[in-house]
C-alpha cells in the first residue's frame, strides 16, 4: 500500500499540495488527474525519491520497485540501439554464465508479454510511436516492479494504439498484480481502465469515482 498522511510540498512559497492523505492499495490500477500544474509529477518524484517532500508522510513499502514509463519523446533517427538492447539497459552488468541465462530468459518473456518479440531488433529510432511507448515500458518491467507509473504514456499515440498499450497494462495488473498510477488527461481512458481517480485541485488531493469526472475536468 502507499499512504500519504497529511503530505505537503512547497516549492520557495508556492504551495503545490498542503496535508493531503490518500491510500492506494497493492494491485490497484488508479488514475492520478488534475489540471496543468496541479502536482501530479511532483507526487510520483516525491515517491520516487528524487524530489523532498515538505512535511508530512509517504507510507510504503520501500523494498517495492517502482517502474517509471515516461511519455515517449521522439528519439534520433540513427539512435544506435534497437529495442532489445534498449531494454537491457536497465540490467545490472554481469559477468556470470549463470546471471546472464537468467536476464536472457527475462527479457525473452518481458517481450513476449508487450507483443514485442518480432521487433526486437527494430532500432528504437525507426519504431512508430506505439511501439516506442511499448518499449519505453519493456524496459521497465525489466526492473521486475511492483509499482507502475504511467507517466502520460498514453499522450500522442493514435486512439487504437491508446488502447492496446492500456489493454497490455491491464493485463499485467490483473495476471501480476502490478499496482498501476496513471497519470493522464484523458477522461476516456480514466474512465475505461479505472475506477477512481486522485484528483489534484488547488492544493488537495481528493478520491473520485470515475462516474463523477465531468469532460472538462483536468484537461
Ligand atoms: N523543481 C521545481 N521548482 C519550482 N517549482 C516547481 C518545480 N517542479 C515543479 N514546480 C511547480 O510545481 C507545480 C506542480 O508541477 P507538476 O509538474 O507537479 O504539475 P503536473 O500536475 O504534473 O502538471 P502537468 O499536467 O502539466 O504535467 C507547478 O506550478 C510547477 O511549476
Amino acid at each position: 500500500m502507499i499512504e500519504a498522511k497529511n503530505l505537503t510540498k512547497k516549492f520557495g512559497k508556492q504551495v503545490v499540495f498542503q496535508n493531503v492523505n490518500f491510500k492506494i492499495d497493492d494491485g490497484e490500477f488508479v488514475s492520478i488527474v488534475g489540471r496543468n500544474g496541479a502536482g501530479k509529477t511532483t507526487l510520483v518524484k516525491i515517491l520516487m525519491g528524487l524530489e523532498k517532500k515538505t512535511s508530512g508522510d509517504i507510507v510504503m513499502d520501500h523494498k517495492h520497485k517502482i517502474g517509471y514509463v515516461p511519455q515517449f519523446r521522439n528519439v534520433d533517427l540513427d539512435y544506435p540501439l534497437d529495442i532489445e538492447h534498449f531494454m537491457r539497459l536497465n540490467l545490472k552488468f554481469t559477468l556470470n554464465p549463470a546471471q546472464r541465462r537468467k536476464d536472457t530468459e527475462l527479457i525473452e518473456n518481458i517481450l513476449q508479454e508487450t507483443n514485442l518479440l518480432n521487433l526486437r531488433k527494430r532500432p528504437l529510432g525507426l519504431a512508430s510511436g506505439g511501439e516506442k511507448q511499448k518499449a519505453y515500458l519493456a524496459q521497465a518491467l525489466v526492473n521486475k516492479p511492483k509499482i507502475l507509473i504511467l507517466d502520460e504514456s498514453t499522450a500522442s499515440l493514435d486512439v487504437d494504439v491508446k488502447i492496446q498499450l492500456m489493454d497490455l497494462v491491464q493485463e499485467l495488473n490483473k495476471k501480476e498484480g502490478l499496482t498501476v498510477l496513471f497519470i493522464t488527461h484523458d477522461s476516456e481512458l480514466t474512465k475505461k481502465y479505472t475506477k477512481r481517480a486522485l484528483l489534484f485541485d488547488h492544493q488537495t488531493v481528493e478520491s473520485i469515482g470515475v462516474d463523477e469526472i465531468a469532460e472538462d475536468m483536468f484537461e
